[in-house]
């Protein structure tokens, strides 16, 4: 089996496969002051729970989107795996055609949800990963990836309301019954959720415009099923292309 790793700015999402099959995934907090062995005891009691034992990972596949954690991730899968980690980046093959300016800028998490994406669902496509920020990527009608768009992410701007504004509290992200909201709590709601509906099909419209395409349009990410309840482009909720992403990466370095 073979252990893949995404880590985002706010959590570490992990996953084992048995060939194409994910067994078992996991969500933990990204800690940037975590230690090699803090992470070391919480992934050695995932495993044990699981009943799987560390000599069973054949290979472990890593992206990772925050680089100061990057070297006691490495450290953590020699340490706990026994495996040197492959880390998305130069030198690993993709197989996919990046037409950023700088390939290299590019996050690794949207470089493998467009692997998995244009595996999985076929090009033209975009993708819409709702994390600490939203990302939009769009891939043309060839596989090439072109770009996309940075927003910030449903929690952040959740929380920039809360931080800057003394009267508005923190809310629970969930859809409110009504667009016009007649309390504090219902009017963020509304806000924060049919804006970011509205935002995201915006966005997947422009792009569409920009090059007279008619995508598919695919959402990842912990609040991707709120937000497609309302969004009108988003047409399928793939809560695991991350992994699947790194799963195909893996396997074509193999
Ligand atoms: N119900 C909620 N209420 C408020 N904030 C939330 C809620 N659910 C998630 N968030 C926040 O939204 C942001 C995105 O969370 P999510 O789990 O979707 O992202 P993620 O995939 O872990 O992100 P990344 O890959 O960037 O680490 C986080 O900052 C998270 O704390
Ligand atoms: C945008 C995030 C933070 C989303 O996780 C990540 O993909 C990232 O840090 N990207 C680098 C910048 C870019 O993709 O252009
Ligand atoms: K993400």
């Amino acid at each position: 089996m073979i252990l893949v790793v995404d880590v985002g700015n706010t959590n570490i999402v992990l996953g084992l496969y048995e060939g194409s099959n994910l067994t078992h995934h996991w969500r933990l907090s990204t800690n940037r002051s975590a230690t090699v062995d803090e992470y070391g005891v919480l992934i050695s009691n995932l495993f044990k729970l699981a009943g799987v034992r560390a000599e069973q990972i054949e290979g472990v596949i890593l992206s990772c989107v925050v680089p100061p954690i990057m070297g006691t991730l490495e450290k953590l899968f020699q340490t706990y795996v026994g495996k040197e980690a492959l880390v998305i980046g130069p030198g690993i093959k993709t197989g996919l055609n990046i037409r950023y300016e700088n390939p290299r800028e590019v996050g690794a998490d949207r470089i493998v949800n467009a692997v998995a994406g244009i595996e999985q669902y076929g090009a033209p496509l975009v993708i819409v990963d709702f994390g600490t920020a939203t990302t939009f990527d769009y891939i043309d009608g060839s596989g090439a990836y072109l770009g996309g768009a940075i927003v910030p992410g449903i929690g952040i701007s959740a929380e920039a309301l809360y931080q800057r504004a003394a009267k508005l509290p923190r809310i629970e992200l969930s859809k409110p019954k009504t667009v016009v909201g007649r309390n504090t709590v219902a009017a963020m709601q509304s806000g924060i959720i049919y804006g970011y509906a509205g935002q995201v099909d915006g966005i997947v419209r422009r792009i569409s415009k920009e090059f007279d395409v008619k995508p598919r349009v695919i959402a990842t990410g912990g609040l991707a099923e709120l937000i497609a309840g309302e969004s009108e482009t988003i047409e399928v909720v793939d809560a695991l292309l991350t992994l699947e992403g790194l799963r195909i990466v893996y396997e074509r370095n193999g």
